[in-house]
């Protein structure tokens, strides 16, 4: 029989802090067209950014009428990429596996888990619009015995003790306190599983967050966390890093190109600029749960 969550507690009442609450409104008002319709392409929905090389073949001309199609799949293919690396990095997943996502958005991730592993996968997320959305989705694909959205705290997860096989946050962590989020995921880890994240943290090397993640934060409602809290919190926490790649050169491309696009957000710059100058980094941790 494939695993699946029993929740220990049925809903969580309301946001455990007024932040969770102003996050969850965040995300439960936030209808981007840059991430609608990416998502239109393939019904996959992603809250996060791409990596890897831009296809110039598959980019129209300038002035062809249909550049803007062919420039959002081409962004969205680079946001898919970047979940495909993620769960690259899960280990040896079966069908009989559970496998949580950390702050889940509009469950994108949470299908293509279960796409490429066929076990059950729960996601959890403070804003009821995106449980909602990633549940429908789930219906739709017929895969709702398997992969579940709930209205929930990442810090107070709704699964016992071992119970996950792997779990990830993939662009999340910047909402929460390290240390508790990694004793989280340590409480809901099996020993031996494996922990991943993808995530932009500010680079101590450069000394103090630049104004550009300082604009990050801001426009995000966001609290990037630095490379060393990162290392730090999962050393106090029992998950030790096998793998630590730095992605910040692998998701210029996707920048440069969503700089060009119709569907710029403001943003664009700030990460542009952070990349570049040294003091943010994309980075993908992976470490075991021992
Ligand atoms: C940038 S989105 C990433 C979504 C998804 N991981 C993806 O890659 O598409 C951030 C997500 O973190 C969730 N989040 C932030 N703080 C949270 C918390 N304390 N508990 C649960 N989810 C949280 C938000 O609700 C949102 O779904
Ligand atoms: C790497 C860092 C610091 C990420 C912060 C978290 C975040 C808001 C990610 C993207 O979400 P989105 O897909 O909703 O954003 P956008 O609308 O800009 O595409
Ligand atoms: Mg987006």
């Amino acid at each position: 029989m494939p695993k699946t969550a029993e929740p220990t507690t049925a809903t969580i009442p309301g946001p455990a802090t007024p932040y969770q609450g102003d996050i969850a409104r965040y995300w439960n008002n936030e209808a981007r067209p840059v991430n609608l319709r990416l998502g239109d392409v393939d019904g996959l929905y992603h809250h996060h950014y791409g990596i890897g090389a831009v296809d110039e073949s598959a980019l129209a001309q300038p002035h062809d009428s249909d550049r803007e199609a062919k420039l959002i799949a081409e962004l969205h293919r680079l946001e898919s990429a970047q979940t495909d690396l993620l769960l690259d990095h899960l280990g040896n997943i079966g069908p009989d596996d559970l496998l949580v996502d950390a702050g889940c958005g509009r469950g994108g991730s949470m299908v293509m888990a279960h796409q490429r592993f066929g076990c059950s996968v729960e996601g959890v997320t403070l804003s009821t619009k995106q449980a909602d959305f990633a549940n429908q989705r789930a219906q739709e694909l017929s895969i709702d015995k398997s992969v579940r959205a709930h209205v929930c705290n990442m810090l107070d997860m709704p699964f016992g003790n071992g119970q996950a096989a792997a779990s990830w946050n993939n662009e999340s962590s910047m909402y929460v306190d390290l240390h508790d989020l990694f004793a989280e995921h340590a409480r809901v880890l099996a020993p031996g599983g494996r922990y991943v994240t993808i995530t932009g943290c500010w680079n101590p090397v450069y000394g103090q967050p630049s104004k550009w993640v300082s604009q990050i934060n801001a426009h995000f409602e966001c609290n990037i966390h630095s490379r060393r809290e990162y290392l730090r919190a999962m050393a106090d926490n029992r998950l030790v890093p096998q793998t630590i790649t730095d992605l910040t050169a692998a998701t210029l491309p996707y920048w440069e190109l969503r700089a060009t696009s119709s569907l710029t957000t403001g943003i664009e710059e700030a990460f542009l600029n952070s990349y570049k100058d040294g003091s943010f980094q994309y980075l993908l941790i992976a470490a075991d749960r021992v």
